[in-house]
């Protein structure tokens, strides 16, 4: 069990994601007040088994039934056993794992047992974090936004400055470090930018039984096919108006167009696809950022960091060079929204999701044995 810790202003939160490449659980724990960072703390990882992943992989796209409570035992034991060894915790802010997302239809739906989770560690526990947003009219997703704006103010940005998350999908967050709030008009444009790594994840585990193109290897032998590049971003998603987001398996209809190319033509081919989406993503942005600051594991990807300096016209660099983790902003992002959400404060508005209005999403679950 996790020590509590009285409440104060500044509360120290751990955060857990679980994100759309379903190679296991972040855990960061950042001290804040809701609004500013005060500052980062421990961090850990808990990886999936390969059939773990399996039952995750098998869930997707599903709403209810046995697969979606495999998968949900799956991701409660994962958070427990990862967010066990944190001290000193006051409050947790659980992602869960999202396997259907659908917000203009069926919803949007993360498994994971937060009352559960509250009750295993001791701690109140945040979560359902998009649902209230995807109710109000909102896409549910990208959440990180608010978080973004607050790192911006912590690396002490004055120009507008963009983070690049590229995990299983990619999502932009435009941020003018100017304005006072995150809510504020004109402070944040965020979206999703298109597939990031999922489907190339997804190719070279059918063809190779690889998890991934290790940095980016099987890319660097390879030759973009340039008409398969261009049927991708004819794709109408790329034309649409932020807001928008996508499921993880939005776009595996990929995999087909790079069917009859070699595994490296194919990883080339699919890597460029990812910089050109968010080559095209950037044209959204109300003016250039000074600087496209890259988060999650697609930035150990020296073929796609290169793709996208060639094809952006700001400099793009790892977050890691102004001083934030990229393998953990995510997991830091859902414990810095826990407080916000367990403070009364909006975690999405119009700008970053689409909702109406602006919106705290999360249930707090609070431990009945405590
Ligand atoms: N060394 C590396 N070389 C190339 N690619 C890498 C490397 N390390 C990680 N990746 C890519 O990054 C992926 C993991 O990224 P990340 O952990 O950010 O995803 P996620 O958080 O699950 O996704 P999302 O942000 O979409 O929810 C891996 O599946 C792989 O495709
Ligand atoms: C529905 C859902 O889980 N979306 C994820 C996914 O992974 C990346 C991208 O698509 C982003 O929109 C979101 O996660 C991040 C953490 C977010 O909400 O900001």
């Amino acid at each position: 069990m996790l020590k509590a810790k009285r409440t104060e202003a500044v509360v120290r939160a751990l955060g857990a994601m679980s994100g759309t490449s379903l190679d296991g659980v972040d855990a960061a724990v950042v001290e804040t007040d809701g609004a500013a960072i005060h500052a980062f703390g421990a961090h850990g990882y808990r990886a999936y088994s390969k059939e773990e992943q399996a039952v995750l992989m098998a869930a997707l796209g599903k709403w209810a039934g046995p697969e979606v409570e495999a998968a949900t035992a799956v991701v409660d034991r994962a958070h427990t056993e990862a967010l066990a060894g944190f001290e000193d915790i006051e409050l947790v802010g659980f992602h869960g794992q999202t396997l259907a997302h659908e917000p203009r239809g069926r919803g949007t739906l993360q498994v994971g047992d937060g009352q559960a989770l509250a009750e295993a560690l001791g701690v109140p526990v945040v979560w359902d974090f998009r649902s209230a947003d995807v109710e109000m009219g909102g896409e549910g997703a990208p959440l990180a936004p608010f978080f973004h704006f607050a790192c911006a103010k912590w690396i002490g940005a004055v120009k507008p400055v963009a983070f690049l998350n590229l995990g299983g999908v990619g999502n932009i967050t435009w941020v003018d470090p100017g304005k006072a709030k995150p809510e504020d008009e004109g402070a944040l444009l965020a979206f999703d930018t298109g597939p990031a790594n999922a489907p190339l994840n997804d190719l070279l585990r059918q063809r190779r039984g690889l998890a991934f193109d290790e940095g980016g290897k099987i890319a660097a032998r390879g030759k973009v096919a340039t008409g398969a590049l261009e049927l991708f971003l004819a794709e109408g998603y790329f034309a649409r108006m932020p807001p928008k987001s996508l499921d993880r398996n939005d776009f595996s209809e990929m995999i087909e167009l790079v069917s009859e190319l070699s595994d490296e033509d194919a990883a080339a081919t699919m890597t460029a696809m990812c910089a050109a989406a968010v080559a095209q993503g950037m044209e959204h942005c109300p003016v250039p950022p000074e600087q496209v600051l890259v988060t999650g594991g697609g930035r150990h990807n020296p073929v796609l960091m290169e793709m996208l300096a060639v094809s952006l016209d700001c400099p793009v660099a790892p977050v890691e060079e102004v001083g934030l983790d990229g393998d953990m902003l995510e997991a830091q992002a859902f414990a810095y929204l826990a407080v916000r959400v367990a403070r009364g404060l909006a975690t999405s508005c119009p700008s970053t999701t689409g909702v109406r209005a602006l919106v705290g999403g999360g249930t707090v679950s609070r431990p009945e044995t405590a």
